[in-house]
């Protein structure tokens, strides 16, 4: 039986891409889509390949009524904005519905809670700042790096329609590297900045971050670690988001079989 899926910002960048993807995975359906605009037209002809007879709502409660009536339980995957994310994610939940969210910008708090809410109703949740393998690849080899470097900042550079900075990635990247308990990027002179946020933002752990927005980019980040005479770059490069949607179709699969909240595309592969 095809697992039945709700794609909520369908009318989106990487939504359009969601539907395409999940409409030509042998094991699943397009059974809702959901967005602000776009209502009543197909979600398939909005993705570019042709009627798939699923016209867009604005109505998310109503969708997960429909949905949660299928005989196979179903998903919703949400490529959005963070705004009202929280209560998208707890509605799924409440109807049973596992929630695969790649939007980003969600408080950390809320994401604890969103885990509580999810281990209490023993349903499973993915929320993945990114779904792309070979960014989980170069943050894997963030945390080689950080064993032998005490100075690190990272650059990412995202396409101007871009909502929330830094990236959830960026976020990720230096919350995975801080989590290694070292001290980083103890500064060796007093710095001023003659520009406010020339040097970038601080993270918790000391880490910084420099954000660009600009046409003609889509997703782009360099983690840039720098040591006594030498500096080691890691960069990932991202050039259509097909990118993401292994990662999406893997963690539609996989939060079937999950009872609580999992947190990164790595903690399923
Ligand atoms: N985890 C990952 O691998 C990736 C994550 N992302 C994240 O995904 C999110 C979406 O990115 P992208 O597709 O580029 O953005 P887009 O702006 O292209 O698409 C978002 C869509 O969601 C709609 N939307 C906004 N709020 C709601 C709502 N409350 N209910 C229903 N629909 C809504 C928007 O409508 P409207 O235009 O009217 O606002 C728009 O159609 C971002 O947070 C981004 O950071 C992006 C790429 C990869
Ligand atoms: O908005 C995007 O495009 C992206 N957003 C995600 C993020 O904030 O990390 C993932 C990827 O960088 C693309």
């Amino acid at each position: 039986m095809a697992i039945p899926v709700v794609v909520v910002g369908c009318a989106g960048q990487m939504g359009r891409e969601v539907v395409k993807a999940v409409h030509a995975a042998p094991d699943m359906a397009v059974v809702g889509a959901v967005d602000r605009s776009h209502i009543d037209e197909d979600a398939g002809e909005l993705a570019g390949i042709g009627p798939i007879d699923v016209p867009v709502t604005d109505n998310l409660e109503i969708t997960c009524a429909m949905v949660a009536q299928e005989r196979a339980p179903g998903v919703m995957v949400d490529f959005t904005h963070p705004r009202g994310l929280y209560d998208r994610v707890r509605s799924a939940i409440a109807y049973g519905i596992r929630p695969v969210v790649g939007t980003t910008g969600l408080p950390p708090e809320q994401i604890e809670e969103l885990a509580e809410f999810a281990d209490k109703a023993s349903t499973g949740c993915i929320v993945a700042p990114n779904f792309a393998i070979g960014m989980i690849l170069l943050q894997q080899a963030c945390l080689r790096a950080a064993e032998y470097f005490d100075h690190v900042e990272i650059i990412e550079l995202h396409h101007n329609r871009k909502a929330d900075a830094p990236s959830g990635t960026a976020l990720a990247t230096a919350q995975m590297i801080g989590s290694t308990g070292k001290t980083f990027n103890v500064p060796e002179v007093d710095e001023s900045e003659l520009v406010a946020g020339a040097r970038g933002g601080v993270t918790p752990g000391d880490i910084r971050i420099h954000s660009l927005r600009l046409p003609g980019l889509l997703a782009h980040q360099a983690v840039v670690f720098g040591g006594l005479g030498q500096s080691y770059t890691l960069r990932h490069d991202t050039t259509d988001r097909a990118a993401y949607m292994p990662g999406v179709l893997l963690a539609i699969r996989k939060v079937l079989g999950l009872k609580s909240l999992v947190y990164g595309l790595e903690k399923i592969l």
